[in-house]
């Protein structure tokens, strides 16, 4: 049994997989993390891997902790990955969007994959048919725009998500939201249209703490999967046991 461990910049997901089956989900804040941790070591006895994907900052000590009750695996740049990397700087490539990459590619085989994430940033990671990762982009995700136009305004509220009635925003809260989440909307379904325009046999798998919240306004229809990063983990780590 694996407890996979995704430490965002914002919060703690957490899942505990039998094989490919799923069987739990867990959130928490960084604070709370080895007060969780051990709740679920104790739930799930028979628990045997700790597998991180660790972007945020959350110190690795915090999971050596447990390193007498089950065996911890930081997933790290020296891994065995089932993709060719083409990217230019791939030591900098972050882990959570290497995972992410590693699951599309063993989940959808023989495809073009899109993955896209809603987080704290928004990232594209594209992986062709071949096998090759090729890139993709980061962009700020809602939060971030939210505190970004307060921060660096002398005059804007910070407010936090909320959906906008049109498109034309007939007060300033009205046209922060507008400018906030139709522009995110526009911003992936145009980045959606010309990965469509670009390749016929194309995936997208759109995840992270908005993909549900997104999934329902863009154009595209895409099926959001919240957990797609925590069942990468599992599929990861799996294909390195395999092949290592
Ligand atoms: N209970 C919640 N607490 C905080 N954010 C939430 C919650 N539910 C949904 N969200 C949304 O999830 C987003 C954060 O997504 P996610 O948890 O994937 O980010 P993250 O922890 O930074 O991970 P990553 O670094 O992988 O993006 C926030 O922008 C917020 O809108
Ligand atoms: C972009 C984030 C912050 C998304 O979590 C993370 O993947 C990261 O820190 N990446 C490093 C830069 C890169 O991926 O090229
Ligand atoms: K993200």
């Amino acid at each position: 049994m694996i407890l996979t461990v995704d430490v965002g910049n914002t919060r703690i997901k957490a899942a505990v997989f039998e094989g490919d089956t799923h069987l739990e989900s867990f959130v928490f804040d960084k604070i709370e993390l080895e007060k969780k941790i051990k709740k679920i070591l104790e739930k799930f006895e028979t628990i045997d891997y700790l597998v991180v994907s660790l972007v945020g900052d959350v110190e690795k000590q915090s999971f050596v902790a447990f390193e007498n009750q089950v065996k911890v695996h930081f997933v790290s740049h020296q891994d065995t990955f089932p993709f060719i990397n083409n990217y230019g700087t791939p030591k900098t490539l972050g882990i959570d969007r290497m995972v992410l990459a590693a699951g599309a590619t063993l989940l959808y085989p023989n495809q073009n994959r899109l993955v896209i994430d809603a987080g704290t940033c928004i990232t594209y990671d594209f992986i062709d048919e071949k096998n090759v990762y090729q890139g993709g982009a980061i962009a700020p995700g809602f939060r971030l725009r939210y505190e970004s136009l307060h921060q660096f305004t002398a005059k804007l509220p910070l407010l936090t998500l909320q959906s906008p009635e049109t498109y034309i925003g007939k007060s300033t809260s009205e046209s922060i939201h507008s400018g906030v989440v139709n522009g995110l909307v526009y911003e992936i379904d145009g980045f959606i249209d010309e990965y469509k325009a670009a390749c016929k046999n194309i995936i997208i798998i759109l995840t992270g703490g908005d993909a549900v919240f997104l999934a329902k306004r863009l154009k595209n229809t895409i099926f959001a999967n919240s957990n797609f990063l925590l069942e990468s983990l599992n599929q990861t780590f799996q294909y390195k046991i395999k092949n290592d």
